[in-house]
């Protein structure tokens, strides 16, 4: 038998013990389960090659539980469910989900680089000396958990395996939490729960734009050191811009679901200052998307803010326009096109963690260039008039069609029609349950030859108007 043979039954030997040990310590009276543990430590150092961390629950403040715990805690959650006999079950993200994790006197194996380390969970429990309110003498749990390797690999499981462990820990905890959406009434956040089920998969948009975006997205969530060796802060802006209707606001949402991220939704009308901006800014939480929609709407992109009187001057001919936003008092809100452009690039903007900084805007040709520089907006993503991959995506998810013979006649209309997936998608919505496909696809078609009608008169009527205009200006000449 070979010398690591030896050591691999010595340590599996040791782990059996602890195993046991584990188990059965809890019928012991505590005193006594301290004395064969100190007792049985000092003969296992002699023969025995294994190191041993403990990390517990509470460390010094008693109300706070320990982050590295809790981060324990999620990263065995994982394998813990595969190994344990004897499970925790737990509610998350608003009794939505159950979350697993190993009994007390469990223990499970972990392997690291080809190294095999033991997890073993345990709690003491001891009486109380703190005199409290009424629980005076009560008994108190103090859970831990227990780490055992061999200590030829001291340096990488102190070292790389634990930040792996915390790192992964923590990633599961962000996973598992219940989101927020904050909007800012004034200079103060508030929150609701962010539950928006929107996701990429049913997004409609070309599916190579789409990949691209997910995988811009997630290389930014994972490229926390790239950035750091690179001298760069960890965020990244984002602009989308395109008629009302295309998906601006739902690919927020399926951002924030598919990064397991915050959204702050910033209303900068209701900003009064840049001082405030900053503020709001500086609350932001990391691992969050701040948004401002309709930047055009928000900011008069000279420098200063639109004057209330000028706004009652800004004659709309086109309907699909927006008004300008309303200012809640115009007189005292001044953010300042260069206070939106510290409030991207400034110091406090870096402050700890990743953020998506994400403008919407349906009039992109409006917004100043400093605004939309590479930089300030790394990605400008244009959401399109509805195409036929867009179509098939909505008929799969509002009809469960993946194909059907009118398709051809959908996808000539399409090209010569311009309707949003919003439109589309009302369109395919079933008038009773269950739904009826046949019938969605007619009032769709229905609906696309009379929009193509529409815009065919339309266009005939701004080019009369054209030609008037030019015929009366030679007329002068
Ligand atoms: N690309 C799309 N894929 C799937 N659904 C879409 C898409 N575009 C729009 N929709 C549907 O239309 C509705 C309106 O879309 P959304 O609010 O995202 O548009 P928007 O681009 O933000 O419009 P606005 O410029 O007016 O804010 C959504 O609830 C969604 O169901
Ligand atoms: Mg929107």
């Amino acid at each position: 038998m070979t010398a690591s043979e030896n050591f691999a039954n010595l340590g599996s030997m040791v782990g059996g013990f602890m195993f046991m040990w584990a188990m059965f310590k809890q019928f012991f009276p505590p005193q006594l389960q301290e004395y064969i543990e100190k007792y049985f430590q000092s003969v296992l150092r002699v023969f025995h090659p294994y190191i041993q961390i403990t990390f517990n629950e509470f460390t010094g403040d008693r109300f706070m539980r320990s982050e590295a715990y809790i981060a324990i805690e999620n990263y065995l959650s994982s394998n813990s469910s595969a190994q344990a006999k004897r499970l925790k079950a737990d509610m998350v993200k608003n009794n939505q989900s159950l979350v697993l994790s190993m009994d007390d006197h469990e223990e499970v194996a972990d392997e690291y680089m080809g190294i095999k380390l033991w997890w073993a969970s345990g709690k003491n429990v001891i009486k109380s000396q703190t005199p409290g309110f009424y629980n005076y003498n009560a008994t108190v749990e103090k859970r831990f958990y227990k780490l055992n390797f061999h200590k030829r690999y001291r340096d990488l499981i102190i070292g790389p395996y634990l930040q792996h462990v915390l790192k992964e820990g923590k990633a599961i905890n962000v996973k598992n939490r219940q989101r927020k959406l904050y909007t800012n009434n004034g200079s103060y956040w508030s929150h609701v729960v962010f539950e928006h089920p929107a996701r990429f998969q049913t997004l409609a948009m070309e599916s190579e734009k789409k990949k691209e975006i997910i995988d811009d997205l997630i290389t930014f969530s994972q490229s926390e050191d790239f950035y750091a060796s690179i001298g760069r802060a960890w965020k990244r802006g984002y602009l989308l811009y395109g008629p009302p209707g295309t998906g601006k606001s739902t690919m927020i949402a399926a951002m924030a679901n598919l990064l397991h991220y915050d959204i702050y939704d910033l209303e900068l009308t209701a900003v009064k200052s840049n001082n405030e901006l900053k503020r709001l800014l500086i609350e932001t939480s990391s691992k969050s998307i701040i948004v401002i929609e309709d930047i055009d709407c928000s900011l008069d992109l000279t420098g200063q803010r639109r004057k209330k009187e000028k706004r009652e001057e800004v004659e709309i001919t086109d309907p699909d326009e927006k008004p300008p936003k309303e200012d809640k008092d115009s007189k005292a809100s001044q953010v300042t096109l260069s206070g939106l452009l510290n409030f991207i690039d400034g110091l406090w903007s870096a402050c700890g963690g990743e953020r998506l900084i994400v403008f919407t805007t349906n009039y992109v040709e409006k917004l100043d260039p400093a605004l939309i520089r590479k930089g300030r907006m790394d990605k400008h993503i244009e959401l399109p008039y509805c195409n036929f991959e867009a179509f098939k995506i909505l008929a799969k998810n509002y009809l469960k069609l993946e194909s059907h013979p009118s398709f051809s006649t959908v996808s000539r209309l399409l090209e010569e029609t311009n309707i949003t997936p919003a439109d589309v998608a009302e369109h395919l919505m079933p008038k009773t349950l269950p739904g009826d496909a046949e019938t969605s696809l007619k009032v769709l078609i229905q609906a696309l030859e009379q929009v193509k009608e529409e815009q065919k008169l339309k266009a005939a009527e701004e080019d009369a108007k054209e030609k008037k205009s030019l015929d009366k200006e030679e007329a002068k000449e």
